[in-house]
C-alpha cells in the first residue's frame, strides 16, 4: 500500500492508499522538530485505534516545508524499509511539467493539485486551495501548471489582525449574518469572509479574461464550502484533491 503526506504550512496529512480507495486519513500539525519515532508514535496509535494494519510498501512525500522532510525520510527508512518519491525532487517526475520563469520553484502542493485535478477533469482548470495561503493553481488545455495567484490564507488574515492590532482579539471565521458588524468580532468576520468571496471571485474573473477562455474551477481546503455558502464561486468542491494529486503523481513514477 501506498503512504501519502501532504504536509503544509500549518498542517500534516497522512493517507493511505489501497490502491483503489484511501483506507485511512489521519492529520498533525507541521514542525519541523517532530522526529521520525514520533511521526511513528502516532501513526500507529492511530492505526490501531482504527483497527488497521496496512502493509506500507511505498511513500510519496508533498512537503512546502523543507525542513520536515529529513525526518520524513528517516521515518520511511525506519519504518517501512523503503525511499520515498519526494514532489520536487529531479528523481519525482511529473506527467505534465510546469510551465514558469527559469529559476521559479513551485510550491509542491500546487503541482501536486494540478496533477490531480487534471486526471479528474482535464484541462483549462483553476484549482483554488484555501491552505495557509489561498493559492490558485492554473492548469493548462494539456495538463501543465502555468502559474496562478497566491493570497494570504483565511485565516493567517484574521491572525494578521489580531496580532498587529492591540484591540482585535483572535476571531475564528464565520459567516456573518450581515455585512455591517456591530461588534468587533462581527466586523472582523465580515472583513475576511466578504472579502474572500470578492478575491475568488475578482481573481478567477480575471484569470478567465487573460486566458480568453472557460476555465472550470475547482475547490480544495477546509475553508471552501464555508465560503461556497455565500456565493457560487466553485463548479466543483474536491477535499482529496492534494492526496488525489499525490496518488496520480506516484503512479506515474512507477509506469516505467
Ligand atoms: N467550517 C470551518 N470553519 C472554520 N474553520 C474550518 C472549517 N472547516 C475547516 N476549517 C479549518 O480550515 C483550515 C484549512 O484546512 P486545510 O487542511 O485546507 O489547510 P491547512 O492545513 O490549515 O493549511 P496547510 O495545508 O497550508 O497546512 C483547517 O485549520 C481547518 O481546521
Ligand atoms: C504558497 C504555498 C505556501 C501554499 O502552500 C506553497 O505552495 C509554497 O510555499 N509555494 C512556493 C512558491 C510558489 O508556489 O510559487
Ligand atoms: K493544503
Amino acid at each position: 500500500m501506498l503512504l501519502a503526506i501532504d504536509c503544509g504550512n500549518t498542517n500534516t496529512v497522512f493517507s493511505i492508499w489501497d490502491g483503489s480507495q484511501f483506507v485511512c486519513t489521519m492529520r498533525t500539525s507541521t514542525h519541523h522538530s517532530r522526529t521520525a519515532d514520533a511521526y511513528f508514535t502516532w501513526f500507529s496509535t492511530l492505526l490501531k485505534h482504527y483497527e488497521i494494519e496496512p502493509d506500507i510498501t511505498e511513500v510519496i512525500i508533498s512537503s512546502t516545508v523543507p525542513r520536515v522532510v529529513f525526518n520524513l525520510r528517516v521515518f520511511t527508512d525506519r519504518f517501512f524499509g523503503c525511499r520515498p518519491l519526494v514532489v520536487g525532487k529531479p528523481e519525482c517526475e511529473l506527467p505534465h511539467p510546469p510551465r514558469v520563469d527559469e529559476g521559479t520553484i513551485v510550491g509542491p502542493d500546487r503541482l501536486v493539485n494540478a496533477a490531480g485535478a487534471y486526471d479528474r477533469h482535464g484541462g483549462n482548470l483553476i484549482v483554488v486551495d484555501f491552505g495557509t495561503a489561498t493559492t490558485f493553481d492554473v492548469v493548462s488545455k494539456d495538463g501543465n501548471y502555468i502559474g496562478g495567484v497566491i493570497a494570504p490564507g483565511v485565516n493567517l488574515s484574521l491572525e494578521a489582525l489580531h496580532m498587529a492590532a492591540a484591540a482585535l482579539p483572535h476571531v475564528d471565521i464565520g459567516k456573518p449574518q450581515k455585512v455591517i458588524g456591530t461588534n468587533t468580532v462581527d466586523c472582523m468576520q465580515s472583513g475576511v469572509y466578504w472579502g474572500y468571496i470578492g478575491l475568488v471571485r475578482e481573481i478567477c474573473d480575471r484569470i478567465r479574461a487573460e486566458r480568453d477562455r472557460e476555465m472550470k474551477v475547482l475547490a480544495t481546503g477546509g475553508l471552501a464550502p464555508l465560503l461556497q455558502q455565500s456565493a457560487d464561486l466553485f463548479d466543483v468542491y474536491e477535499e482529496d484533491l492534494t492526496m488525489h494529486g499525490l496518488t496520480v503523481i506516484h503512479a506515474y513514477n512507477k509506469k516505467d
